[in-house]
């Protein structure tokens, strides 16, 4: 086959005939353009250049060879003519009028709460990168109100306790941490750091927190383990840090199972079912962007009805308004669980349960956890949040927080709600942008930091609150009627539920 002039691909910038140069080798992907999961729009902006970067920050390089149509490949680009390949300018945070920021980070010191990383790392990261963490669902309700839930809670500390030493520790399926805190699973970490995962729990591993793994990553889950590994051979295995593994259940059944064998070879320690995203919800900023990108290159938006209902194909990162086609099945159903126990011998924890009697099911079918969560309020619109969900579960069918691990997500930006959360009976809970926002800024440095600032909070709220160690967190430490006077009731409307 013969190599290919750089010019000649530079020419091929058009949705009628579009080129692109990844790692080195030059491919049409004309006939991709309307099946590209992540839209059109980001392949004609890169049309006639080398992608291989901008790829990259997305999806490991298998993914030309599983994802390209087979008669994609054009052949090797001549390395002498890649100065005539089409440049374009490099997509850098908005300027600061754009964005009221300066593009300046301040220093990692200068951040002293975690919603400090969030202006620091909007300053930095491209803007299409920060609008995928920050995006949520439809008007915004379901992310304010995980975080408004937070402070509807309220403590009634004790005093004259002896609190001059105070231990953090927790157990998460017997896999000690420092804190009972862990990072939630986030996908397509590449778009918010180069270093990407690796870079993320490089900064877990030397805290000792535990971590979830998102199938949607930008890394190969044997890649995230590979470094996660090394990082824990530099700390000659001092670190209690372990890696669990979230799951998005591809529609086809080989393909699920091949996925969970790969996690188990892995080794990871769990896997986390995500079971509250039958389809993606509706991202409200990400679809503005989709929208200013698809007129920038001269096309309509097209119609997102079909990227959303999944279809037959494989599990591929989502990034954006729309997830890969065949990447989340809106089939499952409980009995699922069945042939996914078989596979899976290890913990099984269903993320994304948000409401009493899901609860009690994911008892019933033995789960061994459940994760209250609404997805970072990035999936239904007005969904609870999880600590409304907690209260329902508290009142409803209190036995589930004694035979399953309970953890909690969504919101949570300050160590003195984690205690919330374990006074309500949680074993742990999930933190993300916080952590996805530090990780932009500073790489793991700020993860360090967003997990010292949480600890620090953690530490002087158990001393305020008169306790000493977190098996003292008990109910009445906190008053939660506000949420309680709102929680769902059973006989609502006259009609009775089936709790
Ligand atoms: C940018 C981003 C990507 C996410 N990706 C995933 C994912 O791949 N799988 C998943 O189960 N949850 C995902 N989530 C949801 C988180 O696991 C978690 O539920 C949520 O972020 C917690 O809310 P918080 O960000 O307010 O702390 C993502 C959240 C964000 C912000």
């Amino acid at each position: 086959m013969g190599r290919i002039d750089g010019a000649e691909v530079a020419r091929h910038n058009s949705k009628k005939s579009c080129w692109i140069v990844l790692d080195s080798k030059a491919y049409d992907v004309t006939s991709f353009l309307g099946e590209h999961p992540g839209g059109a729009p980001i392949i004609l902006r890169n049309a006639g250049t080398d992608a291989t970067e901008e790829f990259k920050k997305y999806h490991p390089l298998d993914y030309i060879r599983d994802y390209l149509p087979s008669d994609a490949f054009l052949g090797p680009v001549d390395p002498s003519t890649f100065g005539q390949l089409r440049q374009i300018k490099d997509e850098k945070a908005k300027k600061s009028s754009e964005t009221d920021n300066a593009n300046e980070v301040p220093h990692v010191s200068m951040c002293v709460a975690t919603t400090d990383f969030e202006q620091a790392a909007k300053a930095v990261m491209p803007h299409k990168s920060y609008i995928y963490a920050s995006t949520s669902a439809n008007t915004g309700l379901s992310l304010k109100g995980n975080l408004d839930d937070w402070g509807r809670v309220s403590f009634r500390p004790r005093v004259m306790r002896n609190v001059g030493d105070v231990d953090t520790r927790r157990k998460i399926f017997g896999h000690e941490s420092p804190y009972p805190f862990y990072i939630s699973p986030m996908g397509t970490m590449g778009a918010i750091h180069q270093g990407a995962e690796p870079e993320m729990y490089k900064g877990a591993v030397r805290k000792g927190i535990h971590a979830v793994v998102s199938t949607a990553s930008t890394k190969s889950s044997e890649q995230i383990m590979q470094s996660f590994v090394e990082e824990q051979e530099k700390m000659n295995g001092a670190s209690p840090t372990r890696l669990f593994y979230q799951y998005y259940m591809p529609v086809d059944r080989k393909k699920a199972i091949d996925l969970m064998r790969i996690v188990k070879r892995c080794g990871y320690k769990g896997l986390w079912i995500t079971v509250d995203t039958s389809v993606l919800g509706k991202r409200t900023a990400d679809r503005y962007l989709q929208a200013e990108e698809a007129l920038a290159v001269g096309i309509e938006e097209e119609s997102a009805s079909s990227w959303e209902a999944g279809n037959e194909n494989a599990f591929a990162p989502a990034m954006g308004g729309r997830v890969a086609q065949g990447q989340l099945s809106p089939h499952t159903t409980w009995e699922d669980l069945a042939w996914i126990r078989k596979e899976w011998d290890g913990p099984i924890v269903l993320k994304g349960i948000q409401c009493a009697e899901d609860a009690k099911l994911a008892m019933e079918y033995g789960c061994d956890g459940i994760l209250l969560s609404n997805h970072g309020g990035r999936q239904l619109h007005t969904a609870p949040s999880a600590l409304m969900t907690l209260c329902e579960i508290r009142t409803y069918c209190p036995e589930v927080l004694k035979k399953l691990e309970v953890f909690l997500d969504g919101g949570l930006r300050d160590g003195n709600d984690v205690l919330k959360a374990l006074c309500l009976g949680a074993t742990a809970v999930g933190v993300g942008r916080p952590f996805l926002y530090a990780l932009g800024a500073y790489g793991s440095k700020g993860v360090e930091r967003c997990v010292d600032i949480l600890a620090e909070e953690l530490q002087t709220g158990m001393r305020l609150l008169g306790i000493t160690t977190l098996d003292q967190c008990r109910p009445d430490m906190v008053s939660a009627s506000r949420l309680l006077n709102e929680m769902w009731r059973p006989d609502q409307f006259g009609v009775k539920s089936k709790l």
